[in-house]
């Protein structure tokens, strides 16, 4: 059978300390992911979502295992051969640089000819709504539109795999919920490769393909489940609902086990 898209095989990460022995973050996490999917990763404060996310990412390096991107390896050193888009929870856009010419610094560092990046923006801005929006510079977009433009600019890239890092945990709910919509409709328009981390288990399981709740501390795999609801969804949803419910008891259950 061929390999999965994005292949974790088996990681652990440590990191040292000065007097203690080293702190265990990941403990063997073992996950293949088929392209397209749309994998949310849930799990308590501190048990190494960000720092998965940084390995995956090219950032840091494993203490041992490997993860694979379309059949290439990933490490720090190797970082460049791959294009991973992220949107953080924060936009960190750069407030000095329009809104075209932040979804653009990406595609010129890439060293994406003027045409090509210019054809690109316009339909990445189009794409998440902000086709008249170009010439404004951020701080006078609303919270959800300059997580808009973060979008656009991690996708302009085109890249192998979209990270997402809480991306809507800082906005209102009313405009979170608008967005959570129009992530799915992107995601289904672009065929992207998604890994999303949330703390809202709701959130999970409104937007993914499969979910994977990650234990405390170490982080292993404690619950890895395909959501098998057709889309468009709607939040309110019976079968949604139900996921929902048997997630948080679990977890729940989960969190009091480690105390
Ligand atoms: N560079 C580092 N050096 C040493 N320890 C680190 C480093 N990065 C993270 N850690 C530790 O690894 C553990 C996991 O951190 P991480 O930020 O990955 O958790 P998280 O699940 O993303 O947390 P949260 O949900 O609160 O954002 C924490 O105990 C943190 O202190």
């Amino acid at each position: 059978m061929a390999e999965p898209y994005l292949v974790i095989d088996n990681i652990k990460k440590e990191f040292p300390r000065r007097t203690e022995a080293p702190l265990r973050v990941i403990d063997g996490l073992d996950v293949g992911v088929e392209k397209g999917a749309l994998l949310s990763i849930l799990g308590p404060s501190g048990c190494g979502k960000s720092t998965l996310l940084n390995i995956i990412n090219g950032l840091d390096d494993v203490t041992s295992g490997r993860i694979v991107i379309n059949g290439h390896e990933v490490s720090v050193k190797s970082r460049s051969k791959l294009k991973i888009g992220v949107v953080f929870q924060d936009s960190r856009l750069l407030p000095w640089r329009t809104v075209k010419d932040n979804v653009r610094l990406p595609l010129d560092e890439l060293g994406i000819d003027r045409a090509e990046a210019d054809r690109r923006v316009t339909y990445y801005l189009n794409l998440v709504g902000l086709g008249d929006f170009g010439d404004y510079f951020p701080l006078r977009l609303s919270g959800g539109m300059q997580q808009r433009v973060s979008l656009a600019r991690g996708l302009a890239i085109e890249p192998d795999l979209l990270l997402a890092d809480e991306p809507f945990s800082a906005l209102d709910e009313i405009t979170a919920r608008k967005l959570r919509q129009e992530f799915i409709s992107i995601w289904r328009a672009t065929g992207r490769t998604v890994i999303f981390v949330t703390h809202n288990i709701r959130e999970a399981v409104f937007l993914s393909t499969r979910m994977l709740v990650i234990t405390p501390r170490p982080a292993r795999t404690h619950l890895d489940l395909d959501i098998d609801v057709p889309y468009p969804r709607t939040p309110e949803d019976d079968r949604l609902f139900e996921i929902e419910k048997r997630v948080t008891r679990d977890f729940i259950a989960m969190e009091e086990a480690s105390v």
